[in-house]
């Protein structure tokens, strides 16, 4: 699903009133509809009471709209306009209109008056500021969104958080924290950066019937990935396929007291489809990984405690290479010397990551579409330190583009970048921030590597599964209990999933 910029969400809507042939208000009247849908579907009649917290805009108006419809279904509600600005629109003045016409007269709140009384339970809805945000909220708006926050209310905001701008650095301290956040058709990229994520707490995208034809014919810089996206690029195995159709995969790495980091990509490799896998480590490794796994074959090169040289005897289709294998000088000079010597992809993890950054000049040593996956420590070694989340993902693109790779920002979105865009994955949990679930993501990429999907294709669709896999973990255990070796277990029925027609899978348009 596209994730579209301020810019493209103005566009979308001018262009759906045109091709509708609509007046903006109508548009207005039919999202706010929807949200009233959704909420009246929620509450059931309830008697709970809505505060309604309007803007001056057409985040305003929507509000309006909502409250409107709310009031003639029978809810009880109380409406505010936060007057900060004398220019209301067009919009918000034929819905403010319309609910005076109802007998309804919002309370004007300006910048003296006194915080209106909301009792513990009572719910409020926040459509103070939209995608129009084009400058801080003034100290007072600040203060009266603080309130609603430290309130004991769930807190919906209609299309987005007020105060959060799209494509900058909000100041958080005058942002609402959503525990819901009912947007229009298509998710914000702040709802999935770690920042910004926190305060959308669940998020639904709601179709107002915005005109998709025009919206897919945007180019964005970002999508969203789920099932939906993901299953099209899942190769089926033809009858008379060998396991040499699939590939033989390389995991080097691993280091004294390390070897597990490998046990866990190369079983990971294994069970995503490799069809052969090699284990490339020093000689510690040998027996506890013989053991372990006796699927996989392993190759030590001689030194005991760590690898000292990388010469492996045949050629493989791919490698994954750095999960524990420390970043002493001879380990870093077996590295180099294997890039030297090396054409096709790699992925390079862990402490790959740390050798690249430490002597950078290899980065040129890297095949092309080489799939780099640093977590946020090893991220900010190979690119430099941020100020915020844009300017992460700037620097990030940068340097996707000078070194030709493909990179995988891991998190709790993991977004992997291309020279082209971003891609946001929705899968995974907090259970998965546990030691090792990095390294079964290398091992789940190389796979996919091995078997010839594509670079771009194997860490998406690697990403994917992996979370996925993450989640199917907790329908019979909790994120406290969950390993990394779980995740591996499960990966069997994250990939059978793409070959259910009916998969009651990953639905893009809520997420939290
Ligand atoms: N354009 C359309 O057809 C639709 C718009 N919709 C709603 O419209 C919203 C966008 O509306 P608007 O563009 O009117 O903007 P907002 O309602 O987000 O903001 C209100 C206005 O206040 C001004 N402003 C911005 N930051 C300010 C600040 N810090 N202090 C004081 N004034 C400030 C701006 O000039 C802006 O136009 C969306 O988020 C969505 O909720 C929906 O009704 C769907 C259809
Ligand atoms: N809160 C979270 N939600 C979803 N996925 C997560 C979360 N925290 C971590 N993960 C995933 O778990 C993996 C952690 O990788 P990494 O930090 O390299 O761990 P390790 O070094 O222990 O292997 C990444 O794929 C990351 O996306
Ligand atoms: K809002």
């Amino acid at each position: 699903m596209k994730i579209l910029s301020a810019e493209q969400i103005r566009a979308a809507d001018a262009y759906t009133i045109q091709s509708q042939n609509l007046r903006s208000e109508e548009l207005m009247e039919r999202a706010g509809i929807t949200i009233f849908n959704w909420l009246h579907q929620q509450l059931n009649g309830s008697p709970v009471t809505l505060h309604i917290f309007c803007g001056i805009g057409n985040n305003g108006g929507d509000g309006l709209v909502v409250a409107r419809h709310l009031l003639e279904h029978g809810y009880k509600i109380q409406v505010y306009v936060v007057n900060y600005s004398d220019k209301r629109s067009q919009d918000f003045l034929i819905n403010f209109d319309r609910l005076k016409e109802q007998k309804v007269w919002p309370e004007i709140l300006k910048e003296k008056s006194p915080m209106p009384d909301i009792q513990d339970g009572d719910i409020v809805v926040d459509a103070i500021f939209g995608t129009g945000l084009n400058r801080e909220p003034s100290p007072w708006v600040g203060r009266l969104m603080q309130d609603l926050n430290s309130g004991k209310n769930l807190l919906v905001s209609i299309d987005i958080p007020s105060g959060m701008f799209l494509d900058k650095p909000s100041d958080l301290g005058r942002v609402i924290h959503a525990n819901y956040v009912l947007t229009f058709q298509h998710p914000k990229l702040v709802f999935f950066l770690p920042s910004t994520g926190s305060f959308c707490e669940q998020w639904v995208a709601l179709d107002i019937g915005l005109d998709e034809a025009f919206i897919n014919s945007l180019d964005t810089d970002y999508e969203l990935i789920g099932y939906h996206e993901i299953r099209p690029l899942y190769r089926f195995r033809s009858k008379f396929s060998h396991k040499g159709t699939f590939g033989h995969a390389v995991i080097a790495g691993g280091s004294h007291g390390k070897i597990g980091a490998i046990k866990l990509a190369a079983e990971a490799c294994l069970r995503s489809g490799s069809g052969l896998v090699t284990a490339y480590v020093p000689g510690c490794g040998l027996n506890p990984l013989q053991s372990s796994i006796p699927e996989v074959m392993v190759l030590t090169d001689g030194e005991e405690k760590e690898i000292r040289e990388i010469k492996i005897p045949f050629q493989p289709t791919v490698v994954g290479i750095g999960m524990g294998m420390g970043t002493s000088k001879p380990s870093l000079a077996a590295f180099r010397s294997f890039l030297e010597g090396w054409s096709s992809p790699v992925v390079v993890d862990a402490d790959g990551l740390n050798m690249l950054a430490k002597e950078k000049a290899m980065l040129k040593l890297l095949p092309p579409l080489s799939v780099l996956t640093p977590h946020p420590g090893e991220l900010e070694r190979l690119i430099g330190s941020w100020k915020n989340e844009f300017e992460k993902l700037e620097m990030a693109r940068e340097f996707v583009k000078k070194v030709g790779c493909i990179l995988v920002i891991k998190g709790a979105h993991t977004i992997v970048l291309d020279k082209e865009k971003g891609y946001v994955n929705t899968s995974g949990n907090p259970g998965m921030a546990t030691a090792g679930s990095g390294d079964v993501l290398t091992g789940v990429i190389t796979g996919l590597l091995a078997q010839g999907y594509t670079p771009l294709e194997a860490a998406l669709m690697g990403v994917y599964v992996h979370g996925r896999a993450g989640d199917l973990c907790l329908q019979a255990q909790s994120m406290e209990s969950l390993t990394a070796g779980d995740i591996i277990i499960q990966l069997g029925t994250a990939f059978r999933e793409f070959y259910l027609e009916d998969s009651t899978q990953s639905n893009e348009e809520e997420g939290e």
